[in-house]
This record gives structure tokens, sequence and C-alpha cells, in this order.
């Protein structure tokens, strides 16, 4: 397929997102099945166009003034990619899968120069409209340039396991597909964001992923996973641990002593656990799963540390997952705020005096970050707010991009700071 054939292909599924409100990989599965002539570049363009799309979609609306799908797509690839709306005309004459011309209407919107200057502050920034007042009070006058930035196509970053290897022997085996060190995070790698319709490669495929060799994970969880601070011989309980990308990283971080606990309230969560426990090498991790008589009650004040990779409403993710950006509503908000006070409370008993409670999120809204963890201080005065500072000037020195932190103590992680996924970091000492 040719460019005009990707873009009608891209027109139809976000059509198809629209109407049928959805996920986007979802609506792009069901495209390439029933179109199996198209082969793995065009899908990868395909999905491009329609991830670029949806990243902008209220700024690509504002500009070209609709919001059809044809319209998103076009502002796709004029305001993103590049293209000249008079080239990419001329370009669909003999092309019969192309979408029709665009009109000298829909051009002249198109090349409207500082078409976002009368645009409303959140269309700038493209976040939804109630999200607005949250990003303003976390991010004062750069919340505009922090939502743009979550708006921008994401890296694909890894963390190596330092159990089987070496960051320098995986970039060697990794030397074709332009990997470079992450900046920040100590055992991590990164291919940058390709433009237009470059492919992703398939690290998975690679031989020194298959031997557990590196994970994928975005730098900013391996920065967190890092602040955590794991010790050899600790006693650690990953209470959120889902699909482990946590575990596995704090599991690195205790050279396989000492023990790791990883439980998640979803049994379905912690399906891809064994097998990425196994594929790192990984001996001091035992999987509990839910179950009616209370699985953890052996750990009740034994634990160094409790993680609480708290359930979020995933702000921080928007880059990945742009769809769920405009899914999100006050109300799941709400929902989620009421899940991290379940979760926060139910961890206190592992804790023992003397340890840590570490909480995560990767969101980038006050109300489930710092917001939580001063309500829960108010309500358990026995725990007391360290500063991360000291751990990351230990890990990072003093030359490396900073995070946000409003009190100094927790920080927040964010595209336009760190150049990182939005994560939120802080931990609590039990002193009594
Ligand atoms: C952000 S995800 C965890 C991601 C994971 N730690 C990782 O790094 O791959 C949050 C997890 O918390 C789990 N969860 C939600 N409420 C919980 C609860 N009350 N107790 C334990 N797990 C819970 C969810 O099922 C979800 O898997």
């Amino acid at each position: 397929m040719r460019l005009p054939g990707r873009l009608s292909a891209a027109i139809e599924v976000l059509a198809d997102i629209e109407k049928r409100k959805r996920p986007v990989a979802d609506a792009l599965k069901d495209w390439g099945l029933s179109h199996r002539f198209a082969g793995s570049g065009d899908r990868a363009a395909i999905g491009n166009i329609v991830y670029d799309a949806l990243r902008k979609k209220l700024s690509h609306a504002h500009v070209a003034r609709s919001e059809s799908a044809r319209s998103l797509a076009f502002a796709t690839l004029v305001r993103d990619w590049g293209e000249n709306p008079e080239a990419l005309n001329a370009s669909f004459g003999d092309d019969k899968f192309a979408p029709e011309a665009l009109s000298a209407k829909e051009i002249e919107h198109l090349t409207r120069a500082n078409a976002l200057v009368d645009a409303p502050e959140h269309v700038q920034a493209d976040i939804p409209e109630w999200a607005q007042p949250s990003f303003e009070s976390n991010f004062a006058e750069e919340w505009i340039a922090e939502g743009a930035a979550l708006a921008e196509r994401p890296p694909l970053d890894m963390r190596v396991n330092t159990l089987k290897s070496t960051r320098e022997k995986v970039l060697k085996a990794l030397k074709k597909t332009g990997a470079q060190p992450t900046n920040i995070a100590t055992n991590g790698i990164r291919i940058e964001a390709g433009k237009r319709d470059s492919r992703t490669p398939n690290v998975q495929a690679e031989e020194a992923f298959q031997k557990g060799r590196f994970e994928i994970q975005d730098e900013g969880s391996q920065i967190v996973s890092e602040l955590i601070f794991a010790r050899p011989g600790e006693k650690i309980l990953d209470l959120c641990a889902g699909a482990g990308g946590k575990t596995l990283a704090m599991g690195d971080m205790m050279e396989n002593k000492g023990q790791l606990f990883a439980y998640d309230s979803e049994k379905n969560r912690l399906a891809p656990i064994w097998d990425r426990i196994k594929r790192a090498g990984l001996h001091n991790v035992q999987v509990r799963q839910p179950h009616h008589d209370d699985p953890l009650t052996d750990l009740i004040g034994a634990m160094d540390r409790v993680v609480l990779d708290a359930p979020c409403t995933g702000s921080g993710t928007w880059r990945r997952r742009p769809d769920a950006k405009w899914r999100l509503t006050k109300q799941l908000l709400d929902q989620r705020l009421q899940e991290q006070e379940e979760v926060l409370s139910q961890a206190v008993p592992y804790v023992k005096v003397g340890g840590f409670l570490v909480y995560i999120t990767c969101s980038v809204f006050p109300e489930e970050n710092e917001g939580q963890i001063y309500a829960f201080m108010d309500e358990n005065p026995n725990f007391e707010l360290l500063s991360a500072g000291e751990v990351w000037q230990d890990l990072y020195g003093f030359d490396k991009p900073m995070p946000w932190s409003s009190d100094l103590k927790s920080v927040t992680l964010t595209p336009a700071s760190t150049n990182t996924d939005g994560f939120f970091f802080s931990v609590m000492q039990r002193t009594g």
C-alpha cells in the first residue's frame, strides 16, 4: 500500500474507534484481520497515523475545524508528518484506495499560521477539559507544556537484567536498532521514537530478550524501581504486582538475595509474571495469589518494604495509550482515588516498625499522588515522609534532568521534565 491507501485505512479505523467507543488496539487488530493483504509495514504506518491522531485529537480538530476521522487523519499528516496538502492531493490522482482529495477550504484551515493561538488552553495542551485544574495545580505555568509533551510519541525503553548481562553487551546485541543508553536510569536502554511511518523494532524477537537479558520497561518505571532502593537480603512485599514490572526490577537490585512477595488482588493480572520471573532467572520471588483465606497473614509486621504500585488513572502513560486519555472521566478518577485509599490502608500491617511504605503511581494528577499520601499520614501519624532526593543524588548525581517535587520529598517524573512517562514516587517510614 502507498500513503493514500494507508490514510484511507487510518480514517476507517479512527471512525470505528469513535463510533463503537473501542480501544485503539482492538480496532487496529480487527482492521488487520479483515485486510489480510496489508503487510506489516502498512499496519505499522496505519497504526502510527491512528495513534498520532488520537494523541493530539483536540488540537488537530481545532486546526481542522472538525472532529471527523478524516479531519484528524489529514491534520496528523500535515501538522505532524510534515506533508504538504497540495502534494498529498496530487498523489491521490492515480490511487484507487485514496480518500477524497482535500477541498480548498480544508487546505486553508490546515495551513493557517498560528492556528492554535485562539484555542482554549486545554486544547493547546491536548488534555480533557475537566483535567485542566489538576494540571494547573501540579505544574503551574508549565502545565500546557506538560500536557503537550504527553501528546508526543514515546520511545521504546528496555531495562537490562544485570543478573544475566550488562548494558554494554545488550547495547551491542541491539546495535542495528539504534539503541542508546538511557539518560537517567542506571541500566536502561532506549530506542528513540521514529517519525512518520517508521516501525518500532520488534526487540522481543531478539535472542537477548528470549534469554532474559533485558525487559521492556519505560525509563520512568525503571527510575521509580531504583528509587525503592531494594537491598539484597531484605523482605519486600509488592502488593500491586500485576504483570511484575517492578517485581523484576527489584529482584535484580536484590541480586536474588532475600525474599520478594508478589501479590495482586486480580489473579488474571498476575498471569504473565511466572514466565517473566523464569526468563529473568529470579529465584527469590514468591507469587501469592488472592485466596479466600488471607494469603499474606504470615507477612504481617515482617516486611522491610511494602511497595504499592497503586491502581491509578494512568495519566502519566497517555503517550502510549492516547485513547485512554479521552475515555477517562472525573468519575473514573474518583473510583481510582477510592481504590488507592483502600490499598494504602491495606498495606499498613505488613510494614515492620522502621520499615518503608513506598507509594507509586503512573499518574500526574496531584489528587492521586500528594493528595493521597498526605491524607494517609494524617490518618497514620506513625508514618513519616522521607526525601527521595538523597537516593536520587546517590544514584544519578546532580547533572541529570530533575523531576518535579512539590514538597522536596516525593517526586513526579514527566515527559517534559525527565523525558520519561509520568510517574509519582514517595516513600514513608513506619516510626511506631
Ligand atoms: C499499576 S498496576 C501494577 C503494575 C505492576 N506493578 C507493574 O510494574 O507491572 C496496579 C495493580 O494493582 C492491582 N490492585 C488494585 N487494587 C488492589 C488491592 N486492593 N490489592 C492488591 N492489588 C490491587 C490491580 O489489579 C493492578 O494490577
